[in-house]
């Protein structure tokens, strides 16, 4: 997707495109010059001898591809061409006449575009035909989930949201799009939220690479090995209830969001680095973690405009606008963080190598054949953790403890059956304990539901034969997308879809189509890799939270209120207010 929303166009589409601006630009040129009433091709027609067009053209502006090759064929052999154009020029450098031009071309391309998009077709608001500033604008607000769904609501399923990009919310579609065979590849959007220096397995768009890299770094992230690491996922869920209880005793209040992203950024930087961020031991936010928490809305920029802050990046420009300076600079800065620390986990695996931590790098840096990442590699993908694996997984955990001291009834039920059902002490639980657990999981499912941390659209390109779905076809090259935001609201699927619920997803309520639906760690071949290192992180920290706060509910202090938890979704999903107040035993 661009502003313009041409840069996905099939080059045929585009050069048509091309042709019929020249044609409009030299069709306002005459209407200003001088021959509107013959028109411009029997103006062209009187002034030159030599026919410029076919015995079968007809007078339509835009003529076909064989009329315009002609066309623009005669029109540059023709002697007399030159002096015409020079004769007008005087005539051309009228500010009337450069509005006139500038006017008509904006016109035509409008037209043209509104005609022939290549999903003109596709229902949709009208101007979604000509551009994609209105989702642009609501996406650099943080609204173009809850935009794109309003969409759904009006126009169905399938909705046009760009001239190159639609939205659906068919389930069929769904298995489509998102499989494991890989035929509709992650659009060029994935590009431009990475560094350019180096690839990583969320933005490859390349199938081999991507491949490569899934195929390298899921063993450390499957159920069975994750097992191994629960320890130190233990030891930062513990130090994370303790600080909290800290802040209660001292201020009678404690802010869930911080210590959750502490939390979260210390499991993902000591399981890919070795060595955690000590963000929980030091209890302030650094530089890190404003990037952290400035990342998602920042994304938005790059995404929105990328040739402007590749450009500025690349020079080392520094502008007035302080939103654009950090879109140029927090990729590379975040860069600049793995690269450092990997490197000093590098120096240990060379002095001994049997005895390194374990991360989750570590199999890829002892690798000694072919089949292993190089260091830019590891860089890039260690980054790509380090974004992916926090806030995601910190603010589904601010929502879900948010929420559910929102509902007393939901709590009580969720703290009596941690009660019941686990060891007395909590030094004693394991994550294995809290699986088979059905509340906690009804409850887990139901925020990933209503508060998925990514709810956006997951872009894809359609394949080079083209696709239907959804009941319409779809050109080679053009954006389709599914968000979770629209698919967990579906009222058909989720009755009553905004309503926190638990219980729908009990054994005796839960639907196949629900089952379908689902899609918060999105579907297919690039399925979430870190999905079980969240569900684990979230089991414990919930299960402890509520068996050390029983009683906790929202607090009212420093005027905190539901406005501070309404979701801004850029990619990724923040609380607005960027804190969550709880409070109580
Ligand atoms: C509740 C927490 C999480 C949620 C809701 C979540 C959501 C998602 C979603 C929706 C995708 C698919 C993106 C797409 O198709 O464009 C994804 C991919 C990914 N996630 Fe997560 N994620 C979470 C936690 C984590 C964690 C803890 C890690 C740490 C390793 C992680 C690493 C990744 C990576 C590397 C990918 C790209 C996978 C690929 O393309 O093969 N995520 N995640």
């Amino acid at each position: 997707m661009s502003v313009l929303g041409i840069s996905t166009w099939r080059c045929q589409e585009y050069a048509e495109y091309v042709g019929a601006q020249l044609h409009s630009l030299i069709f306002s040129w005459h209407l200003v010059v001088g021959c509107p009433s013959a028109g411009y091709k029997d103006g062209m027609s009187q002034r030159f001898p030599t026919p410029l067009f076919p015995p079968s053209s007809n007078h339509s502006p835009y003529p076909n591809q064989t009329q315009q090759s002609f066309f623009y064929l005669k029109l540059a052999n023709h002697p007399g061409l030159t002096a015409m154009v020079l004769a007008h020029l005087r005539l051309l450098a009228h500010p009337f006449a450069i509005a006139g031009i500038l006017v008509g071309v904006l016109a035509s391309a409008a037209i043209y575009r509104a005609a022939r998009g290549p999903l003109s077709h596709i229902p949709g608001p009208w101007y979604s035909r000509l551009t994609s500033l209105v989702l642009v604008y609501h996406w650099l607000r943080g609204e173009r989930s809850a935009y794109v769904h309003r969409l759904h609501q009006k126009y169905g399923p399938v909705v046009r949201i760009a001239p190159d990009e639609a939205d659906l919310t068919d389930l069929a579609a769904k298995h489509q799009i998102y499989t494991v065979k890989e035929v509709f590849l992650k659009s060029i959007f994935y590009s431009r939220i990475r560094d350019p220096r180096n690839e990583n397995i969320f933005s490859t768009r390349s199938i081999p690479q991507h491949r490569q890299f899934r195929r390298l770094l899921s063993g450390p992230l499957s159920e069975s090995s994750l097992k191994l690491v629960e320890p130190i996922v233990r030891s930062k869920v513990d130090l994370a209830m303790q600080r909290m209880n800290e802040s209660m005793q001292t201020d009678g209040v404690m802010d869930v969001y911080k210590w959750a992203l502490f939390m979260a950024t210390d499991i993902i930087g000591e399981l890919t680095f070795g060595e955690s961020f000590r963000m929980l031991e030091s209890g302030k936010i650094n530089q890190y973690i404003v990037d952290l928490q400035s990342i998602a809305k920042i994304g938005g920029i790059n995404t929105a405009f990328p040739g402007l802050i590749k450009f500025i990046r690349s020079k080392g420009i520094w502008t007035p606008i302080d939103v654009i300076n950090q879109a140029a600079t927090i990729i590379p800065r975040f860069t600049s963080y793995a690269v450092q620390s990997l490197e000093r986990y590098q120096r240990l695996v060379k002095e001994d190598p049997d005895n390194v931590p374990q991360t989750l790098f570590t199999k890829v840096f002892k690798a000694k054949d072919d089949d292993t990442l190089d260091f830019n590699d590891i860089v890039g993908n260690a980054r790509a953790y380090l974004v992916a694996g926090s806030d995601t997984t910190a603010h589904t955990l601010t929502y879900l403890i948010w929420a559910v001291c929102k509902h007393p009834e939901v709590r009580q039920r969720l703290v009596d059956e941690l009660q019941k059902n686990l060891p007395a002490e909590n030094d004693d639980i394991t994550d294995h304990d809290l699986v088979s657990l059905p509340y906690l999981t009804s409850v887990i499912e139901e925020i990933l539901r209503l508060y998925s941390a990514a709810p956006s659209g997951l872009p894809r390109v359609v394949p080079p034969e083209g696709a239907e779905l959804g009941g319409y076809w779809f050109e080679p090259g053009t954006t389709v997308c599914m968000q979770a935001y629209s698919m967990h609201r579906d009222p058909a699927i989720f009755p009553n879809p905004n309503a926190f619920d638990p219980d729908r997803w009990s054994p005796s309520r839960v639907t196949k189509d629900m089952k379908d639906a689902f899609m918060p760690f999105g579907a297919g071949s690039r399925i979430c890799i870190g999905l079980h290192l969240a569900q684990t992180e979230l089991r414990l920290a919930t299960a402890l939270f509520f068996r050390t706060f029983p009683n906790a509910t929202v607090s009212t202090r420093e005027k905190m209120s539901d406005a501070d938890m309404d979701p801004k979704i850029y990619f990724l999903l923040t609380p607005k207010g960027k804190r969550c107040l709880i409070e109580g035993y």
